[in-house]
């Protein structure tokens, strides 16, 4: 077996169910963690698909949510009433129960277009606990991940370890609607970083990518590359 370019830990689970437990208490950890050392944490999760059944199970964690600041790792530029939008999809499934009591710091400001809302959007996440004390990401098919998509125009800046901005928008044909994504080096950051996908395509697209390669055709292969240890990836069939 040859060794891959990006190595990373996989932990693979018997279902959904399992999995988001799994992952769930691992992010109340690294929160409960943060809270009992610098007195706030923040986190950071996906939107998309898979992440409900997460979301659903961490609401219910025995944590002091009041110091907890919860946001998107990235957001589609639609209002809350969209069933697009990342941040509906958090007070649904998430900000519930014990976790109601978290700060949500969305990223959608309702400005015409996420260049427009830029400015606005950077001022409210400069104001979190940094770094993140968790860091979730998913991951599309196309090996997306946050809103770094293949043959957008703004990828090589927002992948960039070495950038300064923290947000940027992102505009991209898989995209579906403009977005506004957290950079690179912020999620990079993380005290935990952690990626969650489910299902066969995922992870042969993931092992593709950690094979090497460039990074402009499957962006994951960035936070593979740029992860301070090998990332940790949570799987199921
Ligand atoms: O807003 C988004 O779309 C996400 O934050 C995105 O990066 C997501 O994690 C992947 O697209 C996977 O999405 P699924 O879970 O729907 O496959």
């Amino acid at each position: 077996m040859t060794t891959p370019a990006f190595p990373f830990a996989l932990a693979a689970y018997d279902d959904p169910a399992a999995l988001a437990r799994a992952l769930a208490a691992h992010v109340a950890e690294a929160l409960r963690a943060r809270v009992a050392r610098d007195g706030s944490a923040s986190l950071a999760i996906s939107g998309g698909r898979t992440p409900t059944r997460f979301f659903e199970t961490l609401s219910g964690a025995p944590l002091d949510w009041s110091r907890i600041n919860v946001t998107l790792v990235d957001e589609r530029w639609v209002p809350e009433t969209s069933d697009r939008s990342n941040a509906a999809l958090v007070r649904r499934h998430l900000l519930k129960g014990p976790a109601a009591a978290a700060r949500f710091v969305p990223l959608f400001t309702g400005a015409p277009t996420p260049e427009d809302g830029l400015a606005d959007a950077e001022a409210a996440v400069a104001a979190l606990p940094a770094p993140f004390a968790a860091v979730v990401l998913g991951m599309g098919d196309d090996g997306h991940t946050a809103s770094f998509f293949p043959g957008a125009q703004a990828l090589s800046a927002a992948i960039d370890p070495a950038g300064t901005a923290r947000l940027m928008a992102v505009r991209a044909e898989g995209a579906g609607e403009p977005r506004i994504t957290f950079t690179l080096p912020p999620l990079v950051a993380a005290d935990l970083l952690l990626l969650h996908i489910e299902g066969a395509t995922k992870r042969a697209v993931l092992e593709r990518a950690a094979a090497g390669g460039d990074a402009a055709e499957l962006p994951i292969r960035a936070v593979l590359g740029n992860a301070p240890r090998p990332l940790d990836v949570l799987w199921c069939p």
